[in-house]
């Protein structure tokens, strides 16, 4: 079936802004496969270092490329509980690449941030920045040039996307995403949020707070929100970079497991030695992206996604922008009510259907490309499938349910939550900013109210503390913007904010910087572009100035005399303190030449 005009219109125009860099980035990609298997313009001592620890037999094979080597870029670590399953995949995965005939390396690793760990800590000051550097690391990786497809393993926040442009840099390359799963269901995250409001009302202890967090995170696998780490997973799935069905099996499962081994001999099924040659930079097309826009909105995907996957998108010569996901937005229903959207975690998701559920509704209605490449084949249909494990240990499909499992989590296309998308873009006076509509109850979708400017959460914290937030307000929180400091998520200011809307007080945020997909209930709009340090509006609101924040007309506005308010001198800020500490001194460059925003706030490209 094909896509729906509209989604069509859109997916043309992309195509049609993209070709100045798409096509010279196709040529790229195809000069490259042309030269056939990489490791064999490797000189004998190139490719002695490269395989000094296989086996004998995995040499003779490698040097005679009658084999395919399987390249592991891995973000393992114990910090992440999303991450920390990955210490046992490369000896799963090389068992796998030896029964289906090839060899596997692990041809390097990469950092990854757990973003719960520096949340409201100045380590978050490098979040952003570490998504660019991981795509850095892992070409550093790939550069050994000695793998015909690649597997990436990672989950979090900045992980994925940093991944898959070093995958779409290396776009001549086959790359299968092999994911971790998400931790079981622990203590419910509305809970937590409840017991965090507690402590910070002075009402229960540290000790009461410690137990509410650990029973939350509690586990190997992703956190259980429908943050960014998850939306990851769904885009991997949706982009066709996962196996299907693999997003939502926990980890230390058989099914898990199956998955992982079957992955790794898909990647080394479709090298250029096999017969479905499935480079990465030919798989993704502007219709992959226009997909995974369509997924973000019909699952209220984190809105972190409105830079990460531009980013993404902007590795394969795909321009990306935000009036595009402002109009899909428009265009795609709400068909999943996962925390913070709901009370629901990633785990009810799954049983209620999971992805196959979501991706057959959304293809019934013509929402989705179905003509698309995937690491599995040609056709997002072959997604519409519920993952099981057979028998003889192997990963069998089965097809999605006909009706969702429970339609308090997973809608109908017949039945949508809202009829717009979980995202939406605003512009107006102070400039151009995202809101996650998906998780504010409707009668906030429109804010009127004075400015109460703040040029750090710590002084916003203080003045909740000092009991200073009487009445309605927009919290303006500016200077977070990724030349200022590095744009860190505010997560933090959600509970304080969220305490004041509970007693009833108009309340919102808008800020140049981020906010954790996990953000929810209170309006917030981030991502004000141009940021303060570039001299943006934003810089020019004083306490006190009325502010419109309108997410249903897609309108951000300070109702000041339009003279009036371009005569004012811009504030400025002391931003000393963030140039050092954590290693925040390393990150100079990248804040003195990081992108704006919309356009992905990377580092990487002009
Ligand atoms: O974008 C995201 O999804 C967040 O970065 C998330 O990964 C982060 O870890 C949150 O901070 C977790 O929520 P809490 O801070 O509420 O535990
Ligand atoms: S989802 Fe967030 S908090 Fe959880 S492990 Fe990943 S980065 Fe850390």
């Amino acid at each position: 079936m094909s896509a729906d005009a509209r989604i069509e219109a859109i997916t043309a125009r992309i195509v049609e802004r993209s070709k100045p860099f798409r096509e010279p980035y196709l040529d790229r990609v195809r000069a490259a496969v042309s030269k056939g298997v990489h490791r064999s313009v490797l000189g004998c001592g190139n490719l002695a270092h490269g395989f000094a620890v296989c086996s004998p037999a995995e040499k003779t094979a490698l040097a005679g490329d009658r084999v395919p080597n399987l390249g592991i870029i891995t973000s393992y670590n114990d910090m992440l509980s999303a991450h920390q399953p990955f210490e046992t995949y490369p000896a799963l995965i090389r068992q796998a690449a030896h029964e289906a005939g090839g060899v596997a390396q692990v041809a390097g690793g990469v950092p990854a941030m757990c973003d719960g760990v520096t949340q409201g800590q100045p380590g978050m000051e490098l979040s952003l920045f570490s998504r660019d550097l991981i795509a850095m690391a892992a070409g550093v990786g790939l550069s050994h040039n000695m793998f015909d497809a690649i597997v990436y393993l990672g989950v979090c926040d900045k992980i994925v996307p940093g991944l898959t442009i070093a995958a779409l840099t290396f776009g001549h390359l086959p790359a299968v995403f092999i994911p971790a799963g998400p931790m079981t269901s622990g203590l419910p995250n509305d809970e937590k949020a409840r017991v965090r409001q507690l402590f910070a009302e002075g009402k229960v202890g540290r000790d009461e707070l410690l137990d509410a967090e650990s029973k939350s995170y509690h586990g190997p696998g992703t956190c259980t929100f429908y943050g960014t780490a998850n939306s990851n997973q769904m885009l991997m799935e949706i982009m066709g970079f996962h196996m299907p069905g693999a997003s939502f099996v926990n980890p230390g499962t058989p099914l898990r497991d199956a998955l992982t081994k079957e992955a790794s001999k898909r990647a080394l099924a479709i090298t250029a030695q096999g017969n479905e040659f499935t480079p990465a930079g030919e798989m993704i097309d502007e219709r992959s992206i226009v997909n995974g826009v369509v997924g973000l909105h019909a699952t209220g995907g984190s809105t972190n996604h409105t830079m990460h996957l531009i980013a993404m998108a902007r590795a394969a010569g795909i321009v990306l922008t935000w009036q595009d996901i402002s109009e899909l937005s428009d265009i795609v229903p709400l068909l999943a009510r996962v925390y913070p959207n709901g009370l629901a975690d990633v785990n009810h998701f799954h049983a209620a259907g999971g992805m196959g559920f979501l991706i057959k509704e959304l293809l019934k209605a013509g929402y989705l490309h179905d003509d698309v490449r995937t690491v599995y084949g040609q056709g997002l249909h072959a997604y519409t499938i519920e993952p099981r494990l057979g028998g003889d240990g192997n990963v069998h499909r089965e097809p999605a349910p006909h009706v969702s499992h429970d339609p308090k989590v997973l809608a109908s296309i017949e039945h949508p939550f809202q009829h717009t998308g979980g995202l939406k873009m605003l512009s107006g006076n102070l400039g151009k900013a995202v809101i996650k509509t998906s998780a504010v109850k409707p009668e906030r979708h429109v804010i009127e109210a004075p400015a109460k400017v703040f040029h750090d959460q710590a002084e916003l914290n203080a003045a909740f503390k000092a009991g200073e937030l009487e009445g309605d307000f927009i919290a303006v929180v500016r200077f977070q913007g990724p030349k200022a400091n590095g744009m860190p998520e505010l997560h933090k200011l959600t509970t304080v904010l969220g305490i004041l809307q509970d007693r009833g007080q108009t309340v919102a945020l808008l800020t140049d910087g981020r906010m954790s997909g996990a953000s929810g209930k209170v309006p917030a709009a981030i991502h004000v572009t141009p940021e303060a340090i570039d001299g943006g509006p934003i810089a020019r609101i004083r306490d006190g100035d009325l502010i419109r924040l309108d997410a249903v007309g897609g309108t951000i506005d300070v109702l000041v005399e339009a003279a009036a308010f371009a005569a004012r001198t811009p504030a400025t800020a002391d931003l000393s303190a963030n140039e050092f500490g954590m290693g925040r001194e390393l990150f100079a460059s990248f804040r003195a030449i990081a992108g704006p925003a919309d356009q992905g706030a990377s580092v990487l490209f002009a």
